[in-house]
């Protein structure tokens, strides 16, 4: 999808709500917390297999509009759909269990071993018989670049960037076509961030998800998003591919956010 000739040409242009090919859509949301409204009127389509990065400053909005994904918050109006269904109206624990979600803080379940973690979905679902969990785990973990002879090991016994693999790994094992991501790599180095970026960019691609990743690091918004959606104070400054946004920033803001 990056580079794609028929991207949308101007820079701050959002894809129509009844984009055809919509696998998550925002129609007119708005929310606020007591006083304070975070979110003012989002129209957004994210389209299926579409790796759409989400950037702005601390606060402007970008976890709660991706935790109306999967049902964690709900807008005061407005409607989010997922696969053509309102959010409002859908099965809350089957929607999250078909949407993988990694964040950078809660992450494993510290009393389950790596492959319990990673088998925590098909156990619930019984998808997985017990000769299939080994392998399945095994296949997984290696997926995501470790080593399966870490899957008896407890969270605590891992490095910051192993955590996080296991936390991708987990999220997969449920299959999901919709991974939400909020700074899954806040916590690790700056070699292990790249190498992890990396390894998501194959397994998106490979894999065909449709992956909403937020971030602070407007690099790496870059060099993930087939689309970049930058946020400010509730609302969007601009969505557009990379190029569109470093060729064409639509405010002075996102000129700003680009620049650093
Ligand atoms: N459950 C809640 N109750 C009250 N206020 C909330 C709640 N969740 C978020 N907020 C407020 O809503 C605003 C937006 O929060 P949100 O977490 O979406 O921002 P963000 O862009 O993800 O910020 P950060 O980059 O710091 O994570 C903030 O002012 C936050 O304090």
């Amino acid at each position: 999808m990056r580079g794609d000739a028929n991207e949308h040409s101007t820079a701050s242009r959002a894809v129509e709500p009844d984009d055809g090919d919509a696998i998550i859509e925002f129609d007119r949301v708005t929310k606020s917390f007591g006083d304070t409204a975070v979110l003012h009127g989002i129209d957004l389509a994210v389209r299926r297999g579409e790796f759409l990065t989400i950037v702005g400053r601390s606060g402007c909005g970008k976890t709660t509009l991706l935790k109306m994904v999967n049902a964690l918050e709900y807008p005061d109006s407005g409607r989010v759909l997922v696969n053509g269904e309102e959010v409002k109206e859908s099965n809350r624990v089957e929607l999250r269990r078909s949407i993988g979600y990694v964040i950078q803080s809660v992450g494993l379940f510290p009393n389950m071993t790596v492959g319990r973690n990673v088998a925590y979905v098909p156990r619930l679902t019984r998808a997985w018989s017990k000769e299939q969990e080994r392998d399945e785990v095994a296949r997984l973990l290696t997926t995501v670049g470790l080593e399966p002879a870490i899957a008896p090991r407890y969270p605590n016994e891992l490095s910051g960037g192993q955590r996080q693999r296991v936390g991708i790994a987990r999220a997969l094992a449920a299959k999901p076509l919709i991974m939400l991501m909020d700074e899954p790599f806040g916590a690790v180095d700056e070699i292990t961030r790249r190498s992890l970026q990396d390894e998501l960019l194959n397994l998106q691609r490979r894999l065909g998800l449709t992956i909403l990743l937020v971030t602070h690091d407007i690099r790496e918004a870059l060099k993930l998003g087939d689309r970049v959606l930058v946020m400010e104070g509730g609302r969007i400054a601009q969505l557009g591919t990379p190029d569109e946004l470093v060729s064409y920033p639509a405010d002075a803001f996102v000129e700003e956010l680009i620049g650093g």
